[in-house]
């Protein structure tokens, strides 16, 4: 008898536990692979641009072990006044990316992509959040660095998290800024007839 491939139907390949959530959340059955993919190799472009490619190489990366599975790849970056801000590597970087912040509209940009190697499918695209931050004291950004939340986050915050207080306002997707934009990556997976959100399929 032929042996069945032992291919996950849907993976995310991202170490982030928050798009892992996210997904949860929403009543996805998948298993988690985080890509290794270098990140520095690509070049800065436009943001929209770029977030997709970081997006579309992180799912290849995993698509390549794995072609019978679809792929969900995935990045966030924060953007304000046409600089990029990425993981703060110390608390003084951290201290500089939430007073850059502070009292200022940025926007979050996330890349995703949906790929299954065996066929050649792959699907990408961007989504741009704004993102309205109050004007923060300094007793404000080091009792908020103090905490360690900003270190593993785009711009040196969580919205989801503790940070949730320096957030004003958005205009746009919330999951797009925690990290990844639920609402059309699961329109994606329906279309391409991965999920299914019809009342005689089982949930997921
Ligand atoms: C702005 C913002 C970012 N983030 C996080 C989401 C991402 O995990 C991280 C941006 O880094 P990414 O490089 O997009 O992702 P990652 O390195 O965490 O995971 P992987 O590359 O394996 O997919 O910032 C929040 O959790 N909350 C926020 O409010």
């Amino acid at each position: 008898m032929q042996q069945k491939n032992q291919y996950p139907t849907l993976i995310l390949a991202s170490q982030s536990p928050r798009r892992r959530y996210l997904l949860e959340q929403a009543g996805l059955s998948f298993s988690v692979i985080p890509s290794r993919f270098d990140e520095s190799s690509v070049r800065l472009t436009d943001p929209e641009n770029y977030v997709r490619i970081l997006a579309q190489s992180k799912a290849e990366d995993i698509a390549r072990q794995s072609p019978e599975s679809w792929v969900i790849g995935a990045d966030t970056i924060v953007l304000i006044d046409g600089t990029i801000l990425g993981k703060p590597g110390s608390r003084d970087e951290a201290r500089e990316m939430l007073l850059r912040l502070s009292g200022q509209t940025h926007q979050v940009h996330t890349g995703y992509a949906v790929c299954r190697k065996a066929e050649e499918r792959m699907i990408t695209d961007a989504v741009k959040t704004d993102v309205l931050f109050k004007k923060l004291t300094d007793e404000e950004v080091e009792w908020y660095v103090h905490t360690k939340e900003p270190f593993d986050k785009a711009g040196a915050y969580a919205i989801q998290g503790l940070g949730t207080f320096l957030v004003r306002s958005i205009n746009g997707s919330y999951t797009n800024v925690v990290g990844l934009p639920v609402c059309e990556v699961i329109e994606v997976l329906i279309r391409e007839g991965i999920v299914s959100r019809s009342m005689d399929a089982p949930l997921s």
